[in-house]
């Protein structure tokens, strides 16, 4: 039994914490609402995990200073753009090392920060332990159904990420390990950017042949920007990787499926938004991948389509119209450039 502290009390934050209390570690889980904390004591948090009953042992607060000196493994499980004002509060109690796990799934536009590199920034390195970043395909609503579910833990440093293995695996939840942060953290963020591209086709009734392609060349082009960026090419045939890319595309729970799917229908951004009431990090990911692939001059057809869609007004139909009709290419070009 390990002490942990979980910062975020989201749908992801709060069915970790499910998960982390039912292997009997003692936890406490930081929100910065009292009145969610009130809830989640009472053993509900219904605005993200609707009709689920938390167990006895997973306590919540509003105490930051708190949950910060609770223990030293910290997982953040805020949005990316929460990421450096939760570190810096953070920041403000630390007195100890601390084993840094982050489960977000960004890329910060502009500084085109991975999220270790956001947390690396905010915390001095003499309060670092580690960081560890837990991603996978894994949409919180079946998690906290017991439902099976594999995520990947990578670090640098095996024994951290094997640390993390130990504290979040049950008979329901497998984690394995990796040590390419780089891949495991642009794969899980990119996704979302080709699960919004076919929730748009999707909207638009084009269906099935349609969402092979933007999965399958989606695919290739996170993995072209991954390994330019030092990714290792096979982490994106694996959990973080496909394994993410093919949850996020067809699952029903996915909110940046269900946003893309709205806007194929026709709605406004804003919209689409007010209506999802959580976050849909692939907007802001989109801006920042289009950012990288002209930085690293990475072709990325898809991302560049799609945000013309939601920064340049271009409507899905013409971005769809880009996409087929751009010049012919070979299928392996990558491989091809390799050899
Ligand atoms: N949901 C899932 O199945 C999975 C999500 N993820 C990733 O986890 C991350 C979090 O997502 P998720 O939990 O789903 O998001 P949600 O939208 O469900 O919840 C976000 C949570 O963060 C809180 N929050 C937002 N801004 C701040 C802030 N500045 N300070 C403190 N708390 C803040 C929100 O509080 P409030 O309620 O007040 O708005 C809310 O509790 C994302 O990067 C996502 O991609 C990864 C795997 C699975
Ligand atoms: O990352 C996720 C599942 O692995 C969650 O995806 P959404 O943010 O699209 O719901």
């Amino acid at each position: 039994m390990e002490k942990v502290s979980v910062f975020g009390a989201g749908s992801w934050g709060t069915a970790l914490s499910y998960v982390l209390a039912q292997n009997g570690h003692d936890l406490l889980l930081w929100t910065h609402r009292a009145e969610q904390a009130e809830e989640i004591n009472n053993h509900t948090n219904n605005r993200y995990l609707k009709n689920i009953q938390l167990p006895d042992n997973l306590k919540a607060t509003a105490d930051l200073r708190q949950t910060v000196g609770h223990s030293d493994v910290y997982v953040l499980a805020v949005p990316t753009k929460a990421i450096r004002e939760v570190c810096a509060n953070i920041k403000e109690h630390l007195n100890k090392k601390a084993l840094f796990v982050h489960v977000s799934k960004g890329i910060e536009p502009d500084s085109l920060k991975r999220i270790s590199e956001m947390i690396r920034e905010e915390i001095p390195e003499q309060w670092i332990e580690d960081v560890v970043v837990l991603s996978g395909p894994s949409h919180a609503e079946e998690v906290v159904l017991e439902h099976p579910t594999t995520v990947t833990a990578a670090c640098e440093n095996t024994k951290a990420a094997e640390r993390i293995q130990d504290l979040f695996m049950n008979n329901y939840f497998r984690v394995y390990t990796n040590t390419d942060v780089i891949g495991v953290e642009i794969g899980g963020a990119l996704k979302n950017i080709i699960a919004l591209a076919v929730g748009i086709t999707d909207g638009l009734g084009y269906g099935d042949n349609a969402k092979a392609a933007l999965m399958t060349r989606g695919l290739a082009e996170i993995a072209r920007l991954g390994v330019k960026m030092g990714a290792t090419p096979l982490t994106f045939s694996g959990l973080s990787g496909v394994g993410d890319l093919i949850v996020t595309c067809t699952s029903v729970h996915s909110r940046n499926w269900r946003a893309g799917n709205m806007l194929g229908k026709g709605k406004s951004i804003d919209e689409v938004l007010e209506e999802m009431g959580m976050v849909v990090e692939g907007i802001r990911t989109t801006k920042a991948a289009y950012q990288l692939s002209k930085k690293h001059d990475v072709p990325m057809p898809i991302t560049a389509a799609l945000y013309a869609v939601l920064f340049e007004d271009i409507s899905t139909d013409e971005a769809v119209e880009r996409l087929m009709g751009r010049m012919k290419k070979n299928e392996m070009e990558d491989l091809i450039n390799l050899l």
